[in-house]
């Protein structure tokens, strides 16, 4: 399905990400992993092709990724959608309009200017937004909301491109653990549910045991570790991060409790 060949990505003499290969048979939940500067972003970048590698070749479904040109990569580009740390929405314009910039790149400018999007357009945004639990929030500016219902609006502006792929650049640096709980859940449901691929960049350990079906650890740009969080032991982690033996996994944890009280919370918060 999707095939990493020796990819590579040059800065100057720094090598971002280092011949990287690995191939994804069928649609999965990927973490990757690795200390700051490891290439996670850069990876997923070259993938959605914000960035374009240096060497080597990525192939979806037979089609090469890496040589798509004008409007078959804009084309790609909305079939692979991706969701960042800082949400990226516009401020002070509304959720429903800010879901409805995920159909961009099918509507006119002038009537992107004007907000004049097809009414089934918008019926799918206030669906894709009751399914993240936002719709009550559809009126309201983008600012006024938490970074966790930011990044749900993020999400579903994503889905509205309809997208076989959701890249996730930290996803959840920016939220409390609470906020992080619920975007991820809701990344974990649309890989479950709709049989899309999430691949998302995560600081912590074991965000991306709990959520992920596969682990991909990054040293140096080189991938380092690809297997299950069951095989991410301790002295696995160790080696991603180049830790010594004073490393200890709650250096990349944040906890999350789940206490009765955390997940009522939760469940209140999806509800407003
Ligand atoms: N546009 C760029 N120009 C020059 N160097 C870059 C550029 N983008 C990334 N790099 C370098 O490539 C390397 C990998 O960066 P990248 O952002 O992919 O790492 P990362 O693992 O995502 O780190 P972080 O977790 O801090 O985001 C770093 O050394 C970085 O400085």
């Amino acid at each position: 399905m999707l095939k990493f060949d020796k990819v590579t990505k040059t800065f100057g003499a720094n090598t971002a990400v280092s011949a990287a290969s690995f191939t994804v048979d069928k649609p999965m939940m990927i973490g990757i992993i690795g200390r700051s500067g490891a290439g996670k972003s850069t990876l997923l970048r070259i993938l959605n092709r914000l960035s374009d590698a240096t060497s080597g070749q990525i192939t979806f479904d037979g089609l090469d990724v890496t040589a798509l040109r004008g409007a078959a990569k804009r084309s790609w580009q909305s079939q692979c959608a991706m969701i960042f740390q800082q949400f990226n929405l516009v401020p002070r314009m509304d959720v429903v309009s800010n879901v409805l910039h995920g159909t961009l790149n099918r509507q006119s400018t002038l009537a992107t200017m004007f907000n004049l999007y097809p009414t089934p357009d918008i019926h799918k945004a206030i669906d894709i937004l009751d399914r993240l639990g936002m719709a009550a929030h559809a009126p309201k500016r983008a600012e006024a909301l938490s970074g966790g219902q930011q990044q749900r609006v993020a999400i579903a502006r994503a889905l509205m491109q309809d997208p076989r792929i959701i890249l996730a650049d930290e996803p959840i640096a920016s939220l409390d653990p609470m906020n992080a709980q619920v975007v991820m859940q809701a990344l974990r449901d649309i890989h479950e549910e709709d049989g899309r691929m999430v691949i998302a960049n995560l600081h912590t350990l074991d965000t991306a045991r709990r959520y992920c079906d596969r682990v991909i650890g990054m040293r140096d740009g080189r991938i380092v570790f690809d297997g299950t969080p069951d095989q991410l032991t301790t002295g696995v982690a160790r080696d991603i991060y180049g830790a010594d033996d004073s490393f200890s996994e709650s250096m990349t944890s944040t906890q999350i409790e789940q206490s009765a009280a955390a997940v009522a919370m939760m469940e209140k918060a999806a509800a407003l």
